[in-house]
């Protein structure tokens, strides 16, 4: 039987109205509109286009939108100094730094010094231990976008096997801390991973964050599991053009699995929508406003 089809694109459009809604209830309770800075530093196409969107769809829930678009040339130093200003002013409550930021500037220490509180990526040190340890913390947007989608084919994870392909800072291990939090048995598994489609085959929930094009298949699937696909992939298409695929092979895979996310039009559009609802969460921690 062919799988359930689960659409990120529904699904994201239902979490912005959520976040619209609780905007509106700030502004009417506390008097706050929240408000995201987005830094984009250099020309990276596909950047560019996110950072569009995501500056879009601020506006569109109803918060306020702080771009700041800078030359590829821009030094550490000035970006670090940014951050700063941005640390520190009352309007904005959420920072993100678009990656990839170009090879002369060092991420990690750049990341680090958004404010854990405004750090609406939750890349930052203090917010990857506050996700382990089960506080309130702000949790990085794509696996948050992941578990829900993963939550509209089965409401209740508790007790599945789920393995987490991928064992990426800003995917796979959020990942794995979240399915955790639902009470799955989670396993990460990476490049290294001895006979890693004999241990897929066992997962109840999969998802897919390596990067490979199409690398998970059919017989890797075990039938009825719900698959949940982060790869987002350029590559050649039939047409002599370009084409965006997952690191699951769709066609095939949707034969078995139970549920399954497209790409595009699956956890994509999910992590901007996560992005505007941490923005709110951010905003509230900020305020000392209890969820
Ligand atoms: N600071 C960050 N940088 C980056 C992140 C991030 O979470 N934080 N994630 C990605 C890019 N990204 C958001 O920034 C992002 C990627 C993909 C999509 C999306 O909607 N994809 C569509 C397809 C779009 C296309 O045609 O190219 C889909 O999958 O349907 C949104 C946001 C790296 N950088």
């Amino acid at each position: 039987m062919a799988a359930q089809i689960i659409d990120g694109k529904a699904i994201a459009a239902d979490v912005r109205k959520e976040v619209a809604a609780d905007v509106k209830a700030l502004q009417a309770s506390h008097g706050l509109t929240p408000g995201l800075a987005v830094v984009l530093v250099g020309e990276d196409p596909a950047s560019k286009v996110y950072v569009k969107n995501k500056a879009a769809q601020t506006v569109e829930v109803g918060m306020q939108s702080f771009e700041y678009k800078l030359p590829e040339t821009t030094s550490e130093h000035e970006i670090l100094t940014l951050v700063e200003r941005l640390n520190a002013s009352p309007e904005v409550h959420g920072i993100l730094v678009q990656l990839p930021l170009p090879k002369h500037v060092n991420a990690e220490k750049v990341l680090n010094s958004i404010h854990p509180d405004k750090d609406v990526d939750g890349f930052h040190p203090t917010n990857v231990g506050r996700l382990w340890i089960g506080e309130r913390a702000l949790v990085p947007c794509t696996p948050t976008g992941s578990a829900i989608l993963a939550k509209r084919a089965a409401p209740d994870l508790k007790g599945m096997n789920a393995v987490v392909i991928g064992r990426s800072n800003i995917v796979g291990k959020p990942m794995a801390a979240l399915l955790l939090r639902e009470s799955c048995t989670v396993t990460i598994a990476h490049s290294q991973t001895k006979d890693l489609p004999g241990v897929v085959r066992e997962a109840d929930l999969v998802i897919a964050a390596v990067g490979r094009p199409e690398m998970v298949k059919a017989d890797w699937i075990k039938p009825g599991a719900i698959v949940i696909d982060v790869g987002i992939n350029r590559v050649p298409s039939e047409n002599g053009k370009t084409k965006l695929v997952g690191d699951v092979a769709y066609a095939e895979c949707a034969e078995v699995a139970g549920a399954i996310t497209p790409v595009p039009g699956g956890v994509g559009p999910m992590t901007i929508a996560c992005l505007l609802q941490n923005t709110v969460v951010a905003a509230k921690i900020q305020k000392g406003i209890k969820d």
